[in-house]
């Protein structure tokens, strides 16, 4: 680890590339079909430009914000991300810690590798963490895992909405991919039980056991409930008191029905490139969303961010904070808990940095005339 060096978080991929099995590492970076979503997310930012303001007194630059009233270090999420044990052994246990360590939250993922109360309890000190919950089609088994997770004390709940079905993954059909042996998803022991004798609902073969294609596409339509519409935020309020975030939006009319469903937070996102193809990059689609939601709750955005400015970017269209994805994989894969703190190290202080040189003594000074949208011209009056 010592020598894992690098300078920005765009050189991490093809270093992952080397030390990770081409499965997973193909399981990691692949978008679906043609990945055209995949790639607009990053080359988006390089759309949108900065307007800095000079003769700013930015000898100090705060970066902290409140979030659901607790305090984080700087606007970083940890994105949710499936089966982290294949890229290090200490996989989720390792990223909560470093998360911890900078003070900012971490999303832990239903399909995680260790179960959702030993990822908390390893970040036990640091920032509030999110439970992200995928809802399966036993609803006795939801409330059980809700509550499971309210109970070991995590902050909020981030509901996916975007995934009825996973996207066509064609790296992991390719690749057969599964879940390695000696892994499990800890947090879905009890759903095999729960379920029974039920048809088709054996959850450890299809995930371990690919057949033809990707086992955990299989695994996924098996049990996941894509019957889902805005009235599961009533019943979700009805099993817990956690306040309740949906991940996957991109339109500014879910953004409304989501707030009108009572929903405490909208995540921007099209799932890193990895459900629908050629859905429009998650920049793109968050002013209007951010408009249209008015700060009633916060808006979170991910999908290709990368850089101090990205974060700029994103929050100068209106967004409360970002979601750090991919990045978080290869730091693992690198260096474990320290590849992690790395990486979100060197997110800390290209960000503070870059809102020094922007005239931005604190988040609160961002706003919209600071970022110029491609049909902007810099000699526009802002
Ligand atoms: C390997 C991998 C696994 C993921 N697993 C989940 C998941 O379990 N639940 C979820 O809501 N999103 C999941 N996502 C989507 C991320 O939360 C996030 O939306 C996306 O990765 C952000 O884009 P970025 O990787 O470009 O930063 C996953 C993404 C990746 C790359
Ligand atoms: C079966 C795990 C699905 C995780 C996920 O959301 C993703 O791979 O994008």
């Amino acid at each position: 680890m010592s020598d894992l060096t690098f300078q920005n978080l765009d050189e991490l991929e093809p270093l992952a590339q080397q030390v990770l099995p081409k499965t997973v590492f193909g399981y990691y970076a692949s978008g679906s079909e043609t990945e055209s979503t995949l790639r607009d997310n990053r080359a988006v930012f390089s759309r949108y430009r900065l307007m800095p303001r000079m003769m700013v007194d930015v000898s100090n630059v705060d970066t902290t914000l409140t979030l659901l009233g607790r305090k984080v270090a700087y606007p970083v999420l940890i994105a949710p991300m499936a089966m982290q044990c294949m890229a290090h052994p200490d996989g989720e246990l390792a990223v909560s810690r470093a998360a911890a360590a900078e003070g900012i939250p971490m999303v832990q993922s239903t399909m995680g590798t260790v179960g959702l109360a030993d990822v908390r309890q390893a970040g036990v000190g640091g920032a509030l963490m999110f439970f992200q919950l995928y809802v399966f089609k036993n609803r006795g088994f939801v409330r059980q895992l809700v509550q499971h997770a309210e109970r070991s004390g995590y902050g909020g709940l981030m509901v996916t909405v975007d995934a009825p079905f996973l996207g066509k993954r064609e790296a992991d059909e390719r690749n057969n991919f599964k879940l390695p042996d000696g892994l499990r998803l800890a947090n879905l022991e009890g759903l095999g039980a729960n379920l029974g004798a039920e048809a088709g609902a054996n959850t450890d073969a299809a995930v371990h056991d690919a057949g033809e294609g990707s086992g955990v596409s299989k695994h996924f339509s098996d049990n996941i409930d894509a019957s889902l519409t805005w009235s599961f935020v009533a019943w979700l309020r009805s099993v817990t008191s956690l306040p309740i975030f949906v991940k996957g939006i991109l339109s500014a009319h879910d953004a409304e029905k989501g707030v009108d469903a009572g929903v405490d937070g909208i995540v921007v996102s099209n799932h890193g490139g990895r459900q629908l193809d050629t859905a429009p990059a998650s920049l793109d689609a968050l002013p209007a969303i951010a408009a249209a939601v008015g700060k009633r709750v916060p808006v979170l955005v991910d999908g290709g961010i990368r850089r101090g400015t990205d974060i700029i970017k994103a929050l100068a269209l209106g967004a409360d904070a970002v979601l750090l994805g991919r990045p978080v994989l290869w730091g693992l894969a690198l260096g474990g808990q320290e590849g992690v703190h790395k990486v979100l190290e060197t997110l800390r202080k290209e960000l503070r940095l870059s809102m020094a040189l922007m005239g931005c003594p604190s988040l609160a000074h961002l706003n919209r005339r600071m970022v110029l949208a491609p049909w902007e011209h810099p000699s526009a009056r802002l």
